[in-house]
């Protein structure tokens, strides 16, 4: 493998990294299944297909089919090079907040009840970042539980983030989902933080936005499952700038041997409302009138899957890519009926903030 771009997915304490490509599946649509299913039943035993669909179906996915090992993680040693940094937000924090005002006069007429609505850091280094040193950082201080490296489509490009958020993850007929909706920003006095964290927990405009995911969610996966079960409220997580409400979900498939893939079940459930809206439509919609086309691999999903189905798919999210000096971070947020722009704008930045940390941005 590629020193310059790894190629990995971690979620234990340990790291599986692809130690060869067998093959390199793209497809011009990443919502196919027959494309999924061709993958899977492609893959050897001891193989997994390691790679990232695109936010909108209809979009590009790649998938690389790898043998690998799991791998402790290991800290990076040595001096960070001094780097400069060219900056550039777009949309800028007042267009986002624009942005933010039209969703919620759109939401007030109806039908549109959610979208999320997103942003982005473009970044020149110099001089440029090294994928593999980002990696290390994100594996060691593990901001969020799922951190990734995916090669893309271009000779240069590498998708690469510290995801909070499961999708799913398949292990035999045992399904799992813990979705993210409701945030905050951490504060750094103690007193301050746990005030917020105890505020979410009982903000009536979180919990509603968090309450459209797993509602989809529970939806989607009664349709190929039982024994679906959900907690009666939100949990806290925390990530290394922001609180979410989270929800773990667990359920049985309700036919293992013919049943879909983690890869089949990751298409069904995208995209949940916590990276679209509801309805998913109207939501859809709004997103590309309101942010043009930014999105592209970020709020998409990312993860494995072997050639049993098993595998695991986390949320595209506080991931960046990097292309030479080249690098683009992404972040979004829930609006729903009662969102304030300055709040959405300061949750947006913080969220910005895991990947520009690791990156060294200041
Ligand atoms: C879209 C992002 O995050 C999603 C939106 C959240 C929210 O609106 O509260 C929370 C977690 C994620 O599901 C992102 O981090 O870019």
């Amino acid at each position: 493998m590629s020193a310059d771009r790894p190629l990995l997915f971690a979620s234990g304490d340990q790291a599986y990294v692809a130690d060869r490509v067998v093959r390199t599946w793209h497809t011009p649509d990443g919502s196919s299944a027959a494309w999924a299913d061709e993958v899977v039943a492609a893959l050897e035993p001891g193989e997994r297909a390691i790679g990232a669909l695109s936010f909108a179906p209809g979009a590009p996915g790649i998938l690389h089919q790898v043998t690998g090992s799991e791998r402790p993680l290991v800290r990076t040693a040595g001096e960070e090079p001094e780097r400069t940094y060219e900056v550039r937000e777009f949309p800028t924090p007042d267009e986002y907040a624009a942005m933010v005002r039209e969703a919620v006069e759109r939401i007030a007429e109806g039908p549109l009840r959610k979208v999320v609505l997103g942003r982005c850091l473009d970044v020149i280094s110099d001089p440029p970042l090294v994928p593999s040193e980002i990696i290390d950082r994100l594996l060691v201080t593990r901001p969020g539980r799922y951190v990734f490296s995916v090669p893309l489509e271009g000779a240069t490009e590498v998708l690469v983030g510290a995801s909070p958020e499961l999708l799913v993850r398949r292990e035999g007929d045992q399904i799992a989902c813990t979705p993210l909706a409701g945030s905050v920003p951490h504060s750094d006095d103690p007193d301050e933080d746990a005030r917020r964290a105890e505020a979410l927990l009982l903000s009536a405009k979180d919990l509603a936005e968090h309450a459209f995911v797993v509602d989809a969610i529970v939806r989607t996966l009664k349709e190929v499952c039982v024994d679906v079960d959900v907690a009666a409220a939100p949990t806290l997580l925390s990530t290394d700038t922001v609180w979410h409400l989270a929800s773990p979900i667990t359920a049985r498939l309700a036919d293992p041997e013919t049943g879909p893939s983690a890869l089949r079940l990751a298409q069904l459930l995208h995209p949940t409302p916590a990276v679209g809206g509801v309805p998913t439509a109207e939501a859809a919609a709004m997103i590309t009138a309101l942010e043009g086309d930014l999105r592209d691999y970020f709020a998409g999903f990312v993860g494995w899957v072997d050639g049993d189905g098993d595998g695991e798919f986390a949320v595209t999210i506080r991931a960046a890519t990097i292309d030479g000096p080249r690098l683009r971070l992404f972040a979004g947020a829930g609006i729903v009926a009662g969102s304030d722009p300055a709040s959405e704008v300061a949750e947006t930045g913080a969220k910005l903030a895991t990947m520009a940390r690791v990156t060294g941005l200041p």
